[in-house]
């Protein structure tokens, strides 16, 4: 079962999700299978980037706090618009430092994060079986040093990205409605 710090503040439904996590993680996998499992709409946050972020990162380069910040907003806005219509969304995002957490959630402070936390060889095993539109695995150790564990305030579920899909989903699922009832 996922750690879970998050506050039951949620009176009913579903709050929006950003699936995040280190490249190669299980954001895109995970956060598609828990949208279709909660039935609200999914998106990917790299489908968002500029390409400009996909042709620094083709070159093997990583992407810096200037990079990202306009993505973010991208993302933010978006959560926050679609959340207003009484659209809950799930996000695939790396999400990797606390302030990019905090910009994405500025418009939808009920937002959950869940992290899909595991060890680099797990990862890079993973990675070396896909092809990737634009990401190297050779940035996966730029990835690691640029992620910033989880606070204990933040609103957060942590999953072992060892668990298979369905498990996963099933104790995401299973934490939110934990949370939407109060139990
Ligand atoms: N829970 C899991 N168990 C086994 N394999 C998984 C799991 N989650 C994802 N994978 C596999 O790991 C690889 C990476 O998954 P995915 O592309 O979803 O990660 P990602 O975090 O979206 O990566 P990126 O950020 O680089 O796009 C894929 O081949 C996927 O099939
Ligand atoms: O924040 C970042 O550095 C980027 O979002 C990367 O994480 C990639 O876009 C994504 O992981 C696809 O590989």
């Amino acid at each position: 079962m996922p750690d879970s710090n998050v506050t039951a503040s949620e009176s009913s439904g579903v709050p929006p999700l950003i699936v995040m996590g280190v490249s190669g993680s299980g954001k895109s996998t995970i956060g598609t299978a828990l949208a279709a499992a909660l039935g609200i709409e999914f998106i990917d946050g790299d489908d968002l980037h500029p390409s400009a972020n996909k042709a620094k990162m083709a070159a093997g380069n990583p992407l810096n706090d200037e990079d990202r910040a306009p993505w973010l907003e991208i993302i933010a806005e978006r959560i926050g618009s679609e959340l207003a219509d009484g659209r809950p969304i799930v996000v695939a995002c790396s999400a990797l430092k606390r302030k990019y957490r905090e910009q994405l959630i500025a418009y939808a402070p009920s937002t959950v994060f869940v992290h899909l936390n595991g060890a680099r060889s797990v990862i890079s095993e993973r990675q070396s079986h896909r092809v990737h539109e634009y990401m190297p695995n050779t940035l996966l150790d730029s990835q690691f040093t640029t992620l910033e564990p989880l606070q204990s305030d933040e609103r957060a579920l942590i999953v072992d990205l060892t668990k298979s899909p369905d498990e996963i989903v099933a104790s995401v699922s299973a934490e939110l409605r934990a949370l939407a009832t109060g139990v």
